[in-house]
């Protein structure tokens, strides 16, 4: 079987699309501008090219785009006081903490400070207890975008095995709350899962989040499966030229998935998307309109 390709960047260009409708719709009806803040504290180069394409997304679906950036030596203090400063303020409808963060300062407590109504990551405790107890929440952009493509291509996904390679809380435990909330049988696989091939053989889907470039083979996939690459590896290639590439080895995994998101181009962009389509149902929920439908979990 060769996989059919789930095309992520053409499925992020829809939702964004959807997105910027409502955005009018809202200028229009409501005279409402919803607004985006990304907080990058450093200068790591990968996160400065999310932080740039984040931004040129926000402003051409029609919302106000923010960005902070602060030296890599900031102080907690400073940060949460920028935090506060985000949180009161009702132009600000969504507020993004690039993570990682430098070592000095704590990712629970900063994300944690964040108004829960402005986390458009859905990473503060509340979302997350919100989510896994099956409310209303803000939902992790990387999961939603893999949900969203999963329904897409199989309509519902009730019943079906899956197994998510990874169980950080930014991407593979939310994905899992995601796949169980849409009744599928969910496995998380770690560092010390016992027979990897063999867990992975099982899954209807398998969700690969490790950060280790194309380490699923092939042959570990079941014939037909559908495959979620979140990966995001960057590689030298013989030539001393660097390229991107995925958990999963795209060539041997092609070969026997009924279908498969390719990187890049798959869920990256997917994730720009959620990331604006949770700015678009913050900035409603906040000002009491009907949010609109099929942009949330
Ligand atoms: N496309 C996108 O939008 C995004 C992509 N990413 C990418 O996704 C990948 C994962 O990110 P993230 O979740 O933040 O990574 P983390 O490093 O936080 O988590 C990695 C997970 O993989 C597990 N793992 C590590 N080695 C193995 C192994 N040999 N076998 C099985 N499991 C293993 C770890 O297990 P343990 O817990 O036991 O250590 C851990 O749970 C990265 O490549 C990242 O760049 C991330 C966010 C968004
Ligand atoms: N608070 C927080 N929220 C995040 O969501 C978050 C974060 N921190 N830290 C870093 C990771 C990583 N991440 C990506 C988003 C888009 C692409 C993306 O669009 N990738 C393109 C390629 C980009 C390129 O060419 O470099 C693609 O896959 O096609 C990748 C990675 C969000 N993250």
């Amino acid at each position: 079987m060769t996989a059919q390709v789930i095309d992520g960047k053409a499925f992020a260009a829809e939702v964004r699309g959807k997105v910027a409708e409502h955005v009018k719709r809202l200028k229009d009806k409501h005279d409402l501008v919803p607004g985006l803040a990304v907080v990058l504290v450093g200068e790591d180069p990968a996160s400065q090219v999310y932080v740039r394409s984040k931004g040129k997304q926000t402003t051409e679906v029609g919302m106000k785009s923010v960005e902070h950036k602060l030296d890599v030596d900031t102080s907690e203090a400073d940060l949460l006081a920028l935090i506060d400063k985000l949180n009161k303020d009702e132009s600000i409808h969504g507020i993004l903490v690039q993570l990682p963060l430098p070592k000095h300062l704590d990712e629970d407590l900063v994300i944690n400070s964040i108004d829960p109504a402005k986390d458009v990551d859905g990473f503060h405790i509340s979302n997350v207890g919100l989510l896994g107890t099956g409310q209303k929440s803000m939902v992790p952009c990387t999961p939603l975008g893999c949900l969203m493509m999963l329904r897409e291509h199989h309509g519902s996904l009730s019943g079906m095995d899956a197994v998510v390679i990874g169980r950080s809380n930014i991407v593979g435990k939310p994905m899992a709350q995601l796949l169980l909330g849409d009744s599928c049988t969910v496995t998380i696989a770690h560092s010390r899962t016992k027979d990897l091939a063999d867990v992975v053989r099982r899954a209807d889907i398998v969700v690969a989040a490790v950060g280790r470039p194309e380490m699923v083979p092939g042959d570990w996939i079941k014939e037909g499966a559908t495959v979620i690459d979140v990966g995001i590896n960057r590689i030298e290639k013989d030539d001393g030229k660097t390229k991107l590439v995925g958990d999963v080895d795209y060539a041997s995994c092609e070969e026997r998935a009924g279908a498969i998101t390719p990187v890049p181009g798959g869920v990256g962009p997917m994730t720009i998307a959620c990331l604006l389509a949770n700015t678009l149902t913050a900035a409603c929920r906040a000002n009491g309109i009907e949010e609109p439908e099929g942009l949330t979990a």
